[in-house]
């Protein structure tokens, strides 16, 4: 049996001042109880769980050969292209990763039907307007994009449809494949010196800008969300949505389909534009109402359009809109050059097999994107809070309902210089796993402390010193409870743990008011007595007698020969037997085990 034995009743630490409090503020109606049982062990995990087996990727449409060898190195990889959504729903629950297009809906149905063991969707491309986000991130299933790759072999698909419809290009083909030689009735109109409104001025918007400037065209942009010096840089002026719309010869639509941006181009704006105003749309069909732009297209208002997306994919064969004579089409082949394929399977297949790793994605959707640096330092504190969130959680008498949660950081280190997002999300992992089947990670956790109506407040302290480490300790209190073991309450009445990290390694330093130190390592039992000679060596020696191990002992207690807690860490669980003996000692006033 190792044991040793330390108490301290002063604390080292100098709070200064209490900085950014940020809270969480959801008052769900929720109760929960406390199984004696602990159904997980504590993980540092980030995404996903490690699994000791291969994982599976099911490829669910096209994707390049390399990015499929790098996914074959570390998976199962089965590429099921064309399944219909039933017989996706069925393969799904087999899956812990999905890799997608443009052409899967991965819809709430699949996140329920995956059981849990979806636990990464890829998108092989930009938009992720086909994914539910909102289930993904309630299912706790992590989507990450390709948003890089396919930039250029949009903006060139933007500029080839731009400079095919002004010259007619596409009409003119197909004349003379049917037989006749029209000259005059293909007079294109030319770009220099025209109005390009470019909406949206992000990757793919300010790559079709540049080109277009090297068309010699007068380019401005529309973006609500771009800092005006970069479309300065390359000699943009933003604007406003109308000044774009009211005074374009052409505009090319670059921004995402969101709630904001859904049929932004309908009846009333197209009767702001120019008469014989071109469109280009590359992005997403549904930014405009299509019934509409086929009225303006009659009206004369449109002269023409050139369309790669739509809002049914593919769009019915009798579509008004596909059929006008004014309208140059593709299918959906901005991203399509074999280089852009290529470097889309490749971004998107290492973003799917780092978060099957456990490793936050770069690419993230639905997640907070943690720089892998401040990754590696935080990883111990990671632990730190997810067993303080365990442990505390315990403490709370079964039925209290657990509701209030503060969690305290204190450190050196500025507020900008401390991201807590992880840290929260592990707490609450801590404090619902316990006692819910319910799996919480980075991706859910917000999502589930709402859910079951848990409000997580959070409070820096700053302390003086060196801002080296990032974290000196984290504290965890629950408020409005009752305490399964009364020690473990505050003098301000919350049940309160709290724990720093020492050589790497997580310790809880503090049970209510008492001081501890116990390596987070294994089990614990807490232990409130009556300070006297003996008593390590009376509960060593029943553990011992059972055949459990003690990997730590620790006593904090207020004054000499008065109380104490002893913090036991124990290799294995004790059995009932083994704990009634230790609630039997004379002296032992209150105990309780907590499983890790
Ligand atoms: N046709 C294709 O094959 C293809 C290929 C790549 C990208 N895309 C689509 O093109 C679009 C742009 O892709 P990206 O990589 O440039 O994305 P991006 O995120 O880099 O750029 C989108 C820009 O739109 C802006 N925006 C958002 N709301 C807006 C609004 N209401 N009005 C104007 N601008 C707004 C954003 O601020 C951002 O700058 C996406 O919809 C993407 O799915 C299509
Ligand atoms: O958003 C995108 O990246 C493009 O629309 C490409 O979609 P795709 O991968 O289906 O070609």
């Amino acid at each position: 049996m190792a044991a040793s034995a330390s108490s301290s009743l002063l604390s080292s630490r100098s709070p200064i001042k209490l900085t950014s409090l940020s809270s969480l503020t959801w008052r769900l109606p929720v109760s929960v109880s406390l199984p004696r049982h602990q159904r997980r062990r504590a993980s540092p995990v980030f995404v996903v769980l490690s699994m000791d087996a291969k994982p599976t990727v099911l490829v669910a449409e096209k994707l390049g050969e390399a990015g499929l060898d790098l996914l074959k190195e570390f998976a199962n990889v089965d590429c099921s292209y064309n399944l219909s959504p039933e017989e996706l729903c069925t393969k799904i629950s087999l899956c812990d990763a999905l890799i997608v297009r443009s052409g899967t809906k991965v819809s709430r149905e699949v996140f329920e039907s995956s059981g849990g063991r979806l636990k990464v969707v890829g998108r092989a491309g930009v938009g992720i307007d086909n994914v539910d986000l909102g289930a993904a991130t309630e299912h706790g299933c992590l989507v990450v994009n390709a948003p890089t790759a396919n930039t250029v072999a949009a903006a060139e698909h933007g500029i080839a449809l731009l400079t095919s419809m002004a010259r007619n290009v596409a009409q003119a083909d197909a004349s003379i494949k049917a037989g006749k030689w029209l000259r005059n009735k293909y007079v294109g109109v030319s770009l220099v010196g025209k109005t390009l409104a470019v909406m949206g001025f992000g990757k793919v918007g300010t790559e079709v800008a540049r080109r277009a400037k090297g068309l010699g065209m007068h380019v401005i942009a529309h973006d609500p969300y771009a800092p005006a010096d970069r479309a300065h840089a390359i000699g943009v002026d933003l604007v406003s949505f109308d000044e774009a719309i009211s005074t374009a010869d052409f505009l090319s639509l670059h921004m995402p389909l969101t709630p904001a941006t859904s049929k932004i181009l309908n009846d009333e704006n197209f009767s702001k534009m120019k008469k014989g105003v071109r469109i280009v749309n590359v992005a997403r069909g549904g930014v405009i109402d299509e019934d509409a732009l086929v009225r303006a297209l009659d009206a004369g208002i449109v002269a023409q359009a050139a369309l790669d997306v739509f809002t049914v994919e593919p769009p019915p064969k009798d579509s008004k809109l596909i059929q006008h004579e004014n309208v140059t089409v593709t299918p959906h082949l901005g991203a399509s050059t074999m280089e852009a394929q290529e470097g889309v399977a490749i971004e998107i297949a290492e973003a799917v097999v780092g978060a099957l790793r456990g490793e936050l994605a770069a690419t993230a959707v639905n997640a907070p994107m943690v720089p892998a640096e401040v990754l590696t330092e935080l990883k111990p504190y990671v632990t730190l809070a997810e067993k303080l969130g365990r442990l505390a959680v315990q403490l709370v008498a079964g039925g209290s309902g657990v509701k209030s949660v503060k969690v305290t950081y204190a450190s050196a280190r500025g507020p900008d210089d401390l991201d807590t997002r992880l840290l929260r999300a592990m707490v609450t992992k801590g404090l619902i796993e316990p006692i819910s089947s319910v799996f919480v990670n980075l991706v859910n956790a917000d999502f589930t402390a709402k859910q079951r109506g848990v409000r997580i407040t959070e409070q820096r302290v700053l302390l003086d010193g060196s801002p080296e480490s990032p974290l000196e300790f984290i504290q965890v209190q629950i408020a409005n409870v009752e305490s399964r073991f009364a020690s473990a309450m505050s003098e301000s009445g919350e049940v309160t743990v709290e724990g720093k990290v020492k050589d790497g390694v997580a310790h809880l330093t503090k049970v209510g008011g008492f001081e501890v130190d116990v390596s987070l390592e294994g089990n614990i039992i807490l232990c409130r007595q009556v300070d006297q000679p003996g008593m390590i060596g009376t509960v060593g020696s029943i553990l011992g007698e059972e055949n459990v191990n003690v990997s730590f002992m620790s006593v904090g207690r207020t004054a000499p020969r008065k109380q104490a807690i002893m913090a036991i860490g124990v290799d294995e669980q004790p059995s009932k037997a083994a704990l009634k003996r230790i609630g039997e000692i004379p002296a032992i006033e209150e105990f309780v085990f907590l499983d890790l």
